[in-house]
């Protein structure tokens, strides 16, 4: 009577589970959290907010599962890289009202400060793939230094996600060393380096943010719970928390684990994260990484990855739907889009032709400052025009897959056969056009929530019940469906990829926005 608890934070919502030692999820739940948007640019949550998502759907889960607490031994938390900011009382920094201390991942408000620290060739620069990313936390607590002189005086702790989380559960404010090296620039092997941060005028950031030297291992025990979060859950304080991950690297330890080394996992989600494992050390133009230790203890992990994907095609829904998207709605625009398919042929709708750059580039010439294009529109409105534009949206982001992991193929990883997990998992339409773009066989997580998997494998790690990260991956491992690609896409999705290489062309003539002082 073992069992285990997982949190996997998104970008709209919280979600929970309950896992026995096998891998298998007895419950599930689903609790939304706020996110404020501004101007496309700025997007910010509320900690608190989040917490309270986090415990509703945990109650929930647990109650559904009909698992007694005391039988839950370990709890793990991913999230996904958003920046939270506390005051020197450990209070929310305040952003904004409603208690808004937390920058959401994909807010770019710190485009300056990239681009400041890729033009002093930062050594950041290496590992964030030639540019550095707005999304990354470094950036990001320089923009408050900058532009929030009077919040900076003020800022007694900066933690990424799933690391508040772990806090919040414990009142011990370690922070995972998988976290540290994907977001924060720290390494496992070298450490702090503070030489960087004097460089981008942080020399007191460390200090500041609370940074100091306790950072556990990936799925290694910080503490168990406490009494009061143990009651917020609905849990026990013999619960052990584990370090956590960022989404998207529960999502390779999920899918990938020790024996797919060189394999590929994409994680499909409101961003897609193309996440390679390895042994050695692989990298290359546009791949964030090789950051070692981040999802298996011996091993490197590289990211590649389109900053909005499933975000794309929300908004898509929004502006030529102009309705708010949700599951249904996705699951019956891809079934409409089939039929159209099925009676008109893989090329039906090729007149429009998209880049999906709405949010910049991460991958492969990463490029925050990079816009969409959506070419061949005409005055059609309704359904049917918003069916063909999602449709050819869809496929732009299978083109962008194609170029992205073409590259990660010549720097090295195994690409005959990938993995697929996240909400885009649950869309046939997506997963074969995947398959159909990359010519490759696809495996597709067959249960719902493989980061919730990966995080229970953390917690099962933590808890002690297995011997290392490596045996929790391999013992809890899920079963996946397989996808083939089909010749009449593949040779369709071909045809679209030349024209998508020419748009690429032409938008490198663009004009391109300037960042804004926000
Ligand atoms: N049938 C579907 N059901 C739900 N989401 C879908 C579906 N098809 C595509 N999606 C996309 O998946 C995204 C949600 O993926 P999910 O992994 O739940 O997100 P996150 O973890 O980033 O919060 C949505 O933005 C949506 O565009
Ligand atoms: O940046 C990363 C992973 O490194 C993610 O946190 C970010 O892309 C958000 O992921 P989701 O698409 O919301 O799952």
């Amino acid at each position: 009577m073992r069992f285990l608890a997982a949190v996997d934070v998104g970008t709209t919502s919280a979600r929970a589970g309950i896992f026995d030692v096998s891998g298998a999820l007895l419950a599930r739940a689903v609790s939304p959290i706020r996110l404020w948007m501004q101007d496309g640019q700025q997007a910010e949550h509320a900690s608190q907010d989040i917490w309270r998502a986090v415990c509703t759907a945990m109650q929930a889960a647990l109650n559904d599962s009909g698992v007694a607490p005391e039988t839950v031994l370990g709890l793990a938390f991913d999230a996904t890289c958003s920046l939270v900011l506390r005051d020197q009382n450990d209070a929310p920094l305040a952003l904004g009202p409603d208690g808004r201390d937390t920058i959401a991942w994909f807010d770019h408000r710190a485009a300056t400060e990239a681009r400041t620290l890729t033009q002093a060739n930062h050594p950041l620069v290496r590992s964030s793939g030639g540019a550095i990313s707005p999304e990354l936390q470094i950036p990001k607590l320089a923009w408050l230094r900058n532009a929030r002189p009077d919040l900076w005086a003020q800022l007694g702790g900066a933690y990424d996600l799933a690391d508040f989380l772990a806090y919040r559960a414990t009142g011990r404010p370690a922070r995972s060393a998988s976290v540290l090296a994907a977001k924060w620039g720290w390494d496992a092997q070298t450490g702090w380096q503070d030489g960087w941060f004097r460089d981008a005028g942080l020399a007191d950031m460390r200090h500041r943010a609370g940074l100091k030297s306790d950072v556990v291992a990936l799925g290694a025990p910080i503490a168990r719970l406490s009494a009061q979060a143990a009651t917020d859950l609905g849990l026990t304080a013999h619960c052990m928390v584990a370090a956590g991950a960022v989404d998207a690297f529960a999502g390779a330890l999920a899918t990938l684990g020790p024996h797919k080394t060189r394999g590929l996992a994409l994680i499909g989600g409101t961003s897609t994260c193309v996440m390679g494992l390895s042994r050695t050390p692989l990298a290359s133009q546009g791949l964030w990484g090789p950051f070692y230790g981040t999802v298996l203890p011996d091993h490197y992990a590289c990211e590649g990855g389109q900053s909005s994907s499933g975000a794309l095609l929300d908004h898509v829904i929004r502006l030529y739907g102009n309705c708010e998207p949700s599951p249904d709605l996705h699951t019956a625009l891809a079934r409409e889009i089939n039929d159209c398919l099925a009676q008109y042929g893989q090329d039906w709708g090729n007149e429009i032709n998209v880049l999906p750059d709405f949010n910049g580039r991460r991958s492969p010439n990463p490029d925050p400052m990079a816009r969409g294009l959506i070419t061949g529109l005409s005055l059609e409105s309704g359904r049917g025009s918003l069916r063909k534009i999602y449709w050819r949206t869809a496929v732009a982001l299978a083109l962008g897959l194609r170029e992205i992991v073409s590259g990660m193929g010549k720097t090295g990883f195994d690409v005959s056969r990938l993995h697929l997990a996240g909400g885009h998992a649950r869309s046939p339409l997506l997963v074969q056009t995947y398959a159909d773009a990359l010519a490759t066989p696809l495996d597709v997580a067959a249960a719902q929530d493989t980061m919730l998997l990966g995080s229970a494998m953390l917690a099962a790690t933590g808890a002690g019940l297995f011997d290392d990260l490596a045996a929790a991956s391999v013992g809890m491992q899920q079963p996946h469906f397989s996808v083939a690609p089909e010749p009449a896409g593949v040779a369709a999705r071909s045809r679209d990829f030349a024209v998508f290489c020419t748009l690429r062309q032409f938008q490198a003539t663009l004009t391109r926005p300037e960042p804004e002082r926000i």
